[in-house]
């Protein structure tokens, strides 16, 4: 199977998570596409979605879901989203799409998180992937010059805004043992929105991809 064809198995996998009549959080990036459209076709059994960012309001706009405003929900069931990688203890690195931000804050209102991945994503120790970091543009190079006190190199993600108006640096070289330090070390950098590490709130179950069908793995 391709890559593609592994995401899109996850993305309709994701479908048993989803309770009837109910708000569905809904992340961003091509595995989550798949889920999109495996949600239109059960539009009319659920009441909405909140999504988390312009590029997945967009399609589910366009499939006719409605959209929700996160401030007027107390509670997500659910929350669907990819990663750029997990490992076994289900913290993630994500943010490949610069939506993690708005990510975290609608994981945050869900009881469970279901990430889903192919699985590329797997790994024992998160960083090989770059860290992404969401930063207020005029921080960039004081942001950069602390990451670069923890061991990284920090990379900034020429061309792109987020969401909310601000910059991403890409921080290569961390071997991120301690992912819920790490996650609150970078948080507490003057400038930093937030950084695409996934520890303090992980995924509660994984959807994963592979050539012998979709596997779940539960936190
Ligand atoms: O965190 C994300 C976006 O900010 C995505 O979930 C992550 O980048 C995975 O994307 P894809 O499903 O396209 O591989």
């Amino acid at each position: 199977m391709t890559q593609d064809e592994l995401k899109k198995a996850v993305g309709w996998a994701a479908l048993k998570y989803v309770e009837k009549d109910s708000i569905v959080g809904v992340g961003t990036g091509s595995t989550v596409n798949h889920f999109i459209d495996a949600l239109g076709s059960i539009k009319a059994d659920i009441e909405g979605a909140v999504a988390s960012s312009e590029a997945s309001a967009q399609r589910l706009k366009a499939l006719g879901i409605p959209l929700l405003d996160l401030n007027s929900v107390d509670q997500l069931d659910v929350y669907v989203d990819g990663a750029d990688e997990i490992n076994p203890h289900m913290e993630m690195i994500k943010g490949g799409g610069a939506a993690h931000t708005r990510e975290k804050i609608v994981a945050a209102v869900a009881k469970n998180f279901i990430c889903i991945v192919d699985e590329s994503k797997l790994v024992d120790v998160l960083g090989d992937f770059p860290l992404p970091v969401e930063v207020i543009p005029m921080a960039r190079s004081y942001v950069a010059r602390e990451l670069v006190k923890l061991g990284g190199d920090p990379v900034y993600r020429e061309g792109v805004v987020t969401d909310n108006g601000n910059i991403i640096l890409d921080v290569y070289n961390f071997k991120i043992m301690h992912p819920v330090e790490m996650e609150k070390t970078i948080n507490n950098i003057t400038g930093v929105v937030a950084n695409g590490l996934f520890a303090l709130r992980g995924a509660n179950v994984a959807l994963v991809g592979t050539n012998e069908g979709v596997k779940t793995i539960e936190g």
